[in-house]
């Protein structure tokens, strides 16, 4: 079967969107790691797939894998282009959508010039929600990597999330410590590394390497849990700009057990058809 798809990105970040509303396919991870090659696939950092509710009270589904295959709880950036595709393709008139994701649920809003806001939900600092191996919550926590000691804030923001304050992310060892970080064996479902280079209260720059990706172009939940773990360590006031390479988010926190705003682009790039099975 031929298996129609769009091609779309946030800030670089880019994404396989599948709806599966009006198709019928399965993926299974060998499936997914062939078609995120980009040299003998499709090529992308997530795959994302559209799918009706099963909670009456939302609009849609939306599920998401990483290019190695392994299932996620949320994606911000690919938030911004599921609302955008879901649109795009009229398989909803509404501008507020409200969506399930593995992480919970997730209200999106195209506004009027094209950005999409979407309300990401309170991040969360516990342990056990992240889930991180430590006794408490607290707005640092000591992680040996490589006989060095890293202090890391710890987020969820439906997946887990570990923010390194570092001088400068250009010069950030992201490519020595990302991975070392990403499969520390405290993080028993791996973890997301952000590097974050505080500009002001007010902006930030950061790099995300990604679980199940690799560093990517721009990381939605990262930034997330970037400002988050930001001011509640009390170095950030919201609203914060984040500016990752791929470009800039505007974050909106405005505290513990608060939802977080995040507002930004999302790109549609090409449509295409690839054979399946
Ligand atoms: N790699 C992430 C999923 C994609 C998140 C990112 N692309 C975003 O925009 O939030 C994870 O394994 O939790």
């Amino acid at each position: 079967m031929l298996l129609h798809f769009t091609k779309m990105h946030g800030l670089g970040n880019d994404f396989m969107v599948v709806d599966l509303v009006t198709q019928r396919a399965r993926f299974d991870e060998a499936c997914i790691r062939q078609l995120a090659d980009r040299h003998f696939g499709i090529g992308f950092d997530q795959l994302l797939v559209v799918e009706p509710p099963r909670d009456p009270d939302m609009d849609f589904r939306y599920r998401i894998y990483n290019a190695d295959g392994s299932e996620v709880e949320n994606c911000g950036n690919g938030a911004r282009c599921f609302a955008r595709f879901v649109c795009d393709q009229r398989l909803t008139h509404k501008r507020e959508i409200r969506v399930e994701t593995q992480g919970g649920p997730l209200t999106l809003v195209i506004e009027d010039d094209g950005r999409v806001r979407v309300n990401m939900g309170a991040p969360r600092f516990a342990p056990d929600a992240v889930p991180f191996d430590a006794a408490e919550d607290r707005p640092l926590h000591d992680l040996e990597v490589d006989s060095e000691t890293l202090r890391v804030g710890v987020v969820s923001m439906g997946n887990p999330h570990a923010v390194l304050q570092v001088e400068n992310v250009d010069s950030a060892p992201v490519e020595r410590l990302g991975p070392a970080i990403e499969s520390h064996p405290r993080f028993p479902r791996r973890v997301n590394a952000g590097f974050m280079q505080v500009v002001s209260r007010h902006a930030i720059r950061l790099r995300v390497y990604e679980r199940g990706a690799g560093e990517t172009l721009a990381c939605g939940t990262g930034a997330c849990a970037a400002v988050a773990s930001g001011i509640r360590q009390g170095l950030l006031e919201s609203p914060v700009d984040v500016e990752l390479p791929g470009g800039s988010l505007t974050l909106e926190w405005a505290g513990d057990g608060e939802p977080l705003f995040m507002t930004g682009p999302a790109v549609r790039v090409f449509d295409g058809r690839v054979p399946l099975g």
